[in-house]
């Protein structure tokens, strides 16, 4: 079987950015181990932290940043890092050309009830000699991304990644300790009739979203003529992970409860690394009214709209918004 240094050579990768996410590897089969290990290691529950969101941080949050954080500072092709943990972008090497941004641990309520985790991470290159410690060298739209990938903890660890040419699918062999391939060029089912959406924000979308949620419980006698079925995991991870396998759409919208938030996820460490594997995977990714990648970010924890997944599924959620 192929490990993943295999993989990214034979995809015409650079040593330079191939030890790159080599690295962000390294910090990631740390992650695994410590989940594995959950109460005995005794890093579960929360810290009396917040984020710059306003979350609070789990512990695990806190480890899993500084694990990612310190491996990648001091890579000597990495310019800076910016983390869904930390307010600001930190610099690494002025020399580095790649700039790391990472979703430390997606899905962290679900660590203290033993359910699916991720880490989502996506790679820029820096375009002029800016400072990784200044935010402005990161704010290129997602289609300058030149890799993207997610781990997910679960049964077993999977690590799902691109570089722009197919997706690709590893699973951490722990008796070796790598991340070996065992499915090539994942492709996304065109068509679905199941939906991922947290229900019970429903009052708060805007109502084109409501429409379209409608449509879709009034089944075969509704508008949109099937019978459909859904998921929700609270885990970004696992659900694009379960799309990339078998189809599905997943949503999360704009919605009223803090207007002055475009959504709940994050535009450069959680929308567009995704964006750029499902499309990659032969699907599709929209804030509802374009495409995530063009969305040009702001700041390095701007929010954005989520609907992505199945092409055609994801194109019909598009037509309720024109
Ligand atoms: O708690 P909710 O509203 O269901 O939100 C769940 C969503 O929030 C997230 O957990 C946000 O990610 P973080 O855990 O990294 O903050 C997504 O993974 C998930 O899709
Ligand atoms: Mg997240
Ligand atoms: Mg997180």
């Amino acid at each position: 079987m192929k490990r993943l240094d295999q993989v990214l050579a034979a995809d015409g990768v650079n040593a330079e950015l191939e030890l790159v996410i080599k690295d962000v590897m390294v910090a990631c089969k740390d992650i695994a181990y410590k989940l594995s290990q959950g109460e005995l290691a005794g890093i579960l529950g929360a810290t009396e932290d917040e984020n710059v969101q306003g979350e609070t941080q789990k512990m695990l949050d806190v480890i899993s940043n500084d694990l990612l954080k310190d491996i990648l500072v001091a890579n000597p092709y990495v310019r800076g890092v910016g983390s869904e943990e930390e307010d600001y972008t930190i610099a690494a090497n002025s020399d580095g050309k790649y700039l790391v941004t990472f979703d430390p641990l997606d899905g962290s309520s679900n660590i203290d009830v033993n359910l699916s985790v991720g880490t989502i991470f996506s790679v820029l290159e820096a375009q002029d000699d800016t400072a990784g410690d200044n935010q402005e060298v990161f704010l290129q739209t997602g289609r300058k991304q030149v890799a993207a990938g997610y781990v997910l903890y679960g049964p077993s660890s999977l690590l799902v990644m691109t570089t722009g040419k197919g997706v690709n699918l590893f699973t951490l062999d722990t008796n070796i300790g790598e991340f070996v391939l065992t499915k090539e060029a994942l492709q996304i089912p065109e068509d679905t009739a199941e939906f991922a959406i947290n229900m019970s924000n429903q009052r708060f979308w805007e109502p084109e979203m409501k429409q379209y949620i409608d449509d879709c419980l009034q089944g075969e006698e509704g508008p949109l003529g099937k019978r459909y079925n859904m998921r929700w995991v609270a885990s970004m991870v696992a659900e694009v992970h379960r799309i990339l396998i078998r189809g599905g759409i997943f949503m999360y919208p704009y919605d009223s409860r803090d207007p002055s938030k475009a959504g709940k996820l994050r535009l450069m460490y959680e929308g567009n690394p995704m964006s750029m594997i499902v499309e990659q995977a032969g699907g599709a990714s929209s804030t509802g009214r374009m495409d995530i990648m063009d969305v040009q970010p702001e700041g390095i924890h701007d929010r954005v709209p989520v609907v992505l997944g199945s092409k055609n599924e994801v194109a019909k959620v598009v037509a309720y918004h024109k």
